[in-house]
């Protein structure tokens, strides 16, 4: 499937930044637009339905996978989490470029269907840094930290799947480089878009 405007994927092991990181390119670039999720797990801190995540009972939400209403859906930390094809196709009708934030089996589901996504990794630092910023947080129980740590391991071996790995160590400089990828694929697309023939026929010479 085919989209006029840009569609991103980011996905991290639980803890290394990936909501900071998106949250702060968002507050720079009005264009990127987020999408809301739906999950089964419980509310945590002072997050609010509809806002972070439209929260649902596996009831719901499994109704919700039976009448196809997923993009995108995947079982993690123990819990269900998904992208409804209305929330994808209301971003993107609005031209805005999308930015998903969801965890590497959803990415991989997104390429399969939007060959032009690019999916992005975040890595922390080390385990050392990925554990103390999850217990900083202080959002999660020790047990869920323990999975999420688990859980970690299996994630980090897909960053090789991603369009790019950005290691979030500095937080300005991993927010640095996430400007320049959406900025570089911003002007890949408007080169395809804008570029007479002549102009295309030189760019394959070269
Ligand atoms: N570069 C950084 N240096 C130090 N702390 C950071 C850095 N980036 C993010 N953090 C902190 O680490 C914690 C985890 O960050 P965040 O919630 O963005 O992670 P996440 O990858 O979105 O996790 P989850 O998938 O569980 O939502 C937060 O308290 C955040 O403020
Ligand atoms: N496949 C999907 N993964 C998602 C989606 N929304 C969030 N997530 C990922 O779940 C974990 C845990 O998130 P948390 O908010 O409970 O800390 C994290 O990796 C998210 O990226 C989704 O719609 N689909």
């Amino acid at each position: 499937m085919d989209y006029p405007g840009n569609l991103f994927v980011v996905a991290a092991p639980s803890g290394a930044g990936k909501s900071s990181l998106v949250k702060a390119l968002m507050e720079l670039d009005s264009r990127v637009q987020p999408t809301v999720s739906h999950t089964t797990r419980p509310p945590r801190g002072q997050e609010k339905h509809g806002r972070e995540y439209f929260f649902a009972s596996v009831q719901e939400f499994d109704a919700m996978v039976l009448g196809d209403a997923f993009v995108e859906w995947a079982h993690v930390h123990g819990q269900r989490y998904g992208t409804s094809k209305k929330m994808i196709e209301d971003r993107m009708a609005q031209g805005a470029d999308v930015v998903l934030e969801i965890d590497y089996q959803g990415a991989l589901q997104i390429k399969k269907m939007y060959a032009n996504a690019v999916l992005i990794f975040i890595l922390p630092p080390s385990w050392e840094e990925l554990r103390s910023r999850l217990e900083r947080r202080g959002e999660d129980s020790p047990e869920i930290i323990e999975l999420r740590l688990q859980n970690a391991a299996v994630e980090m071996a897909q960053a090789q799947e991603f369009d790019f790995v950005i290691i979030n160590e500095v937080f300005d400089r991993a927010l640095f480089d996430l400007k320049a990828v959406v900025h570089a694929q911003r002007l890949k697309y408007h080169v395809q878009r804008r570029a007479r023939p002549d102009t295309f026929q030189a760019l394959k010479m070269a």
